[in-house]
């Protein structure tokens, strides 16, 4: 771990998060002079002393470490949008459930202008991901009585038991979730690809430094500025890339110049790149968790396991349809028994719409790095109401399991939304009323051809009009998958180191 800060290197990747470790791991071995910068801290390889507990635990989710984002006022209650701000990025904060999607998902990317993105050309890049990771799968027999309550009582509702979520070509069904836990440990990005290449001379990685934006000079990439222990700093490199995240990514791109010219000169930014698609297009899945009360049978047998130490929250997943005809499957149900919350968030199951509609955007509203953005994901705004509708046929569906003889005695009473939202429309209301997240944001650096006003970045990661300036991560998905979004991270970090380092290769 170096305790300086190199003023050069020949690839300076931003963020060491979830696809931003892929990428510099890629480089590294390939022999390519590699410097990480993360605005968190480093916590050393795994075994380290300084890896705090809850980002290891993986029983439940992370938190420590966050950016401290929310939705201001840009949502009628306050919603934490989390953000991992340390060395694995938000692998270290999450579920640790690894899912890909539906073939047509990455079709679709290869389709709007992506040549080397289809389905098929990605397969082999989730495999590698998968192994990496060392993703496993859970077996039925594992899954704690809340879980294995909700996996068995999703057939009431036709929903056939799978081996897997995974089947890029399957539709609707519930199954125990493939997970990247070892040893009940989330093993994170960090773990397991930048510890098997700490040791490379080529690779150097910074904690504690704050990316402010990307120097360019003539249309070419010429380093960053940083700030590090209070100061700053610039590293000089012919290539950059960024590796910030859906909520960082297009932050640095505004602070170096690279977006909407009205909102940048707004704020006193010199214009490098008019690409007003920088930081619009943000979408993530809205999602609503509802609540029962639970029974005594249940919490009985929840704390009977809890005693021999090993309950996650989260294990099983259903993929699920809503009637909008997805062509496969358009909703996840997600049972969860998070014991660390209140006692109304207790026993829980969350439906998240897979397809959204609705756009929002993430703005700068200062050049300091250290100001929060504007984040407005206008969540449930699309003009048809599709996005809301999905999920109060989630809902409904998701009732209709709790409400199934032998599950009725278990799961107890509707706490949340509660009986008094029984119809649709004031289903609707409730649900309108408290939008959510699924931690999954993503699209603010669309991928796209330059002829695509919108796109900001081409095919193989390069921002459109800056020479050695790329972006690498979950904001160049131009719609997001049926699918969380770690796999899909850790694929976006294969696929764009492969093009780094195969430049002249036939999809370019
Ligand atoms: C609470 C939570 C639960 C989740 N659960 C699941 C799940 O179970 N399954 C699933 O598939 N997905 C889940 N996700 C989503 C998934 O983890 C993320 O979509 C994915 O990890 C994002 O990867 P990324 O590389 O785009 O960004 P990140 O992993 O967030 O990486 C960005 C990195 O860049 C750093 N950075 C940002 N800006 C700068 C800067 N200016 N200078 C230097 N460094 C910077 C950040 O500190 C961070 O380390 C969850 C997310 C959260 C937050």
């Amino acid at each position: 771990m170096p305790d300086h800060l190199p003023r050069a290197a020949g690839t300076v990747v931003v963020g060491g998060g979830t696809s931003g470790n892929v990428i510099a791991a890629r480089l590294a071995l390939a022999g390519v002079d590699t410097l990480v910068l993360e605005a968190g801290p480093d916590f050393g390889p795994f075994g380290s002393a300084g890896w705090p507990a809850d980002i290891l635990d993986a029983t439940r989710l992370g938190h420590s470490h966050d950016w401290g984002y929310d939705s201001g006022d840009t949502l009628p209650t306050r919603v934490a949008f989390e953000r991992a701000r340390a060395i694995g990025g938000c692998s270290d904060f999450n579920g640790t459930t690894q899912t890909w999607g539906h073939r047509r998902d990455y079709d679709d990317w290869a389709a709007a202008g992506n040549p080397g993105w289809s389905a098929d050309e990605l397969r082999p890049l989730f495999d590698e991901g998968t192994r990496m990771m060392r993703v496993k799968r859970y077996r039925a027999e594992e899954l704690t009585p809340w879980q294995r309550a909700w996996y068995d009582g999703g057939t009431v509702i036709g929903l056939p038991q799978l081996e897997t979520l995974n089947d890029l070509d399957e539709t609707v069904g519930f199954a125990p979730e493939d997970n990247n836990i070892v040893d009940g440990i989330r093993w994170n990005t960090a773990f397991a690809y930048l510890d098997p290449v700490r040791h490379l001379a080529n690779l150097r990685i910074v904690g504690a430094a704050h990316v402010d934006r990307v120097l360019v000079t003539a249309g070419r990439t010429t380093g960053v500025e940083v700030l590090w222990h209070g100061e700053r700093h610039v590293v000089h490199a012919d290539r950059v890339v960024v590796c910030g995240g859906a909520y960082n990514s297009p932050q640095v791109l505004q602070r170096s110049g690279i977006g909407d010219p009205r909102l940048l000169r707004e704020l006193g930014v010199d214009v490098v790149a008019d690409l007003p698609g920088v930081g619009e297009n943000l979408h993530d899945q809205p999602f609503l968790l509802m609540s029962w009360t639970g029974s005594d049978a249940m919490s009985t047998a929840m704390q009977q396991l809890r005693a021999t130490g090993w309950a996650p929250d989260e294990q099983a997943m259903a993929k699920a349809a809503s009637s909008f005809d997805p062509d496969g499957f358009d909703m996840h149900f997600l049972p969860y028994s998070p014991t660390h919350r209140g006692e109304e968030k207790r026993w829980s199951c969350g439906v998240g719409a897979l397809l959204p509609r609705s756009r929002g955007h993430v703005r700068i509203r200062s050049r300091d790095p250290e100001t929060n953005p504007l984040i407005d994901h206008r969540f449930l705004t699309d003009p048809e109401g599709h996005d809301t509708q999905v999920l109060a046929e989630g809902v409904e569906q998701l009732r209709a399991i709790a409400a199934a003889p032998g599950m009725r005695e278990l799961v107890g009473r509707e706490l949340r939304p509660g009986p008094e939202y029984a119809d649709r429309a004031s289903l609707v209301a409730h649900i309108r009323a408290n939008p959510d997240n699924y931690w999954h944001p993503v699209g603010t650096c669309k991928m796209g051809p330059a002829a695509d006003p919108r796109a900001v970045v081409g095919h193989d990661g390069q921002v459109h009009g800056v020479a050695g300036c790329y972006v690498a991560d979950c904001s160049i998905m131009p719609t997001i998958p049926r699918a969380t979004t770690a796999m899909p991270a850790v694929v976006i970090g294969e696929r764009i180191a492969r093009f780094l380092l195969q430049p002249d290769e036939e999809t370019r």
